[in-house]
């Protein structure tokens, strides 16, 4: 069935235009004025509306295994949610634990995921141990199950991390198959260290988990991660860029001619770390995620700005929820608390409000900063994150002047908080097609599409937006050996 959108105003990441949009069998076909509907054609008015690439959340976390529970919105309710939001497209993290096989890992969460999702979706790969066996996996990984980028973590000391020089073999590797390395920046054994001290001195709440990783420590990995790749010439992407000091650094790599790529998430751009201090423990709870959210309350207008000017580059959400009874788990020890926060939902939204609404960024900069700019990365585009002939049929007609009230009462999601309840959104997501099919609409929360709809989105290597820049850097990467007369005078004798 073909779907016709007619008379909006087609924004792109880098111009907008009055057109209408013909969608057939899940691609683009036409894009132009007047297109005249073909028969059985579902048309769709947009007028006065803007008409935008489908939202890209680069960073989910759907049903993860995590903290001795797992995380409460799924493939299903989690997607579901992404698509009344204006998101069409999930990017989640496969993360089994050390000594677990990539394959055996991909395989799990596609078995979880294909039944139920209602929007396409990618995977990232955690690598949470390094090994020849892994190194051979992300091979395979890479050339043959569409995945081109894998995550380590610089925290979870024992749990996920990976020390220094393992990520640095990792990043190697990773550039030698034209992979992109991400990271969760924050230093692993500080926050060892500082949380148990804290728990000592009888800090048990949720501010301890601030206090014993402020804001120095992500920006100390992030710089840290920066330099072991740029070492052996890997691209970098730093996942959940939390902190004004870790965007300053992303900041400063990209100003070096580093090949460093920032996502800051919904939580990050929406809201802050003062909550750590509400009076209310379930409060607190509710906002406790890795990094943490900053208390320095400027950090989301910063962060904003840095996206708006081309600093940062993605952004994603780290959707990774837990209930109120899971939170619990650490009521009398925030380390035990489980680390996550919602915004799959709420991404698009929060995103057009402080940044678009409030003037710090134009509507083109939303459409690279939500969807395209994740395409290029990771290897998408034009596929995804653009409104051409050829590409994917994932549209959203948006509608910037109608506001809703974000509540953990009327949202899709399964988790019974949001950390942004209350929040005013201006611009809706008023009709979300999902390659080529009506999947939702906002007046009456129609969905149109079941569990399955969705699809798998393989991802070769080697994305051009980011390995041409590594290509022409390789000359300065092979070391260059001074050819001089050997040495003939004296040398000391060592004791033995
Ligand atoms: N971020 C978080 O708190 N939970 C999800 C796992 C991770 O990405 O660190
Ligand atoms: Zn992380």
């Amino acid at each position: 069935m073909a779907v016709l959108v007619k008379n909006g105003k087609i924004v792109n990441h880098d111009r907008s235009f009055k057109a209408d949009v013909l969608c057939v069998d899940g691609k683009i076909v036409e894009v132009g004025e007047n297109i005249q509907a073909p028969e059985n054609c579902q048309v769709i008015d947009a007028t006065d509306r803007l008409v935008i690439p489908g939202g890209i959340d680069t960073h989910t976390h759907m049903q993860l295994p995590f903290m001795g529970t797992y995380a409460v919105d799924d493939f299903h309710t989690g997607t579901r949610a992404a698509l009344s939001g204006g998101t069409t497209m999930i990017c989640d993290f496969v993360l089994g634990g050390k000594g677990t096989s990539l394959i055996d890992n991909f395989k799990q969460w596609k078995s979880w995921a294909d039944p139920k999702v209602m929007c396409d979706f990618t995977f990232h790969m955690g690598i949470t141990w390094w090994s020849e066996q892994i190194r051979e996996e992300m091979s395979k990984i890479a050339s043959e199950y569409g995945v081109n980028s894998f995550k380590t973590f610089m925290a979870y000391k024992d749990v996920f991390m990976l020390e220094d020089d393992e990520m640095l073999e990792c990043y190697r590797h990773a550039a030698g198959i034209g992979a992109l390395a991400m990271v969760h920046a924050e230093n692993g054994h500080i926050i060892d260290r500082e949380s148990k001290r804290m728990v000592a001195e009888g800090v048990t709440g949720p501010e301890g988990h601030e206090m014993c990783r402020p804001e120095h420590v992500e920006a100390e990995a992030t710089q840290r991660a920066c330099v072991i790749a740029d070492t052996v010439n890997c691209p970098i992407y730093v996942v959940h860029v939390m902190s004004k000091s870790a965007g300053k650094v992303v900041s400063e790599m990209r100003r070096d001619g580093k090949v460093v790529f920032g996502e800051p998430i919904a939580a990050s751009l929406g809201t802050d770390g003062t909550n750590y201090w509400h009076k209310c423990w379930r409060h607190a709870a509710a906002h406790v995620m890795g990094p943490p959210l900053r208390p320095d309350p400027s950090t989301p207008k910063i962060l904003m700005k840095q996206l708006a000017c081309g600093e940062l580059e993605c952004t994603g959400t780290d959707n990774c929820t837990f209930n109120g009874n899971q939170k619990a788990l650490g009521k009398d020890d925030f380390r035990k608390i489980p680390n996550g926060v919602n915004g799959v939902e709420d991404r698009m939204g929060v995103i057009w409000t402080k940044g678009v609404h409030s003037g710090i960024m134009d509507e083109n900069r939303f459409v690279a900063v939500t969807s395209t700019n994740a395409a290029k990365v990771f290897n998408m585009y034009p596929q995804k994150g653009i409104i051409q002939v050829g590409s994917d049929a994932d549209l959203v007609v948006w509608n910037p002047d109608r506001s809703r009230n974000i509540s953990k009462d009327t949202h899709h999601q399964a988790v019974d908080w949001n950390i942004f309840e209350g929040m005013e959104i201006h611009g809706i997501a008023e009709k979300v097609i999902s390659r080529g099919v009506l999947a939702y609409e906002h007046d009456g929360d129609f969905f149109h599409v079941e569990q399955g709809h969705g699809k798998f989105v393989p991802r070769q290597p080697y994305s051009e937006y980011v390995y041409s820049r590594i290509r022409q850097r390789e000359k300065f990467y092979k070391p260059q050996k001074v050819e001089r007369e050997p040495y003939t005078g004296p040398v000391i004798k060592l004791p033995q």
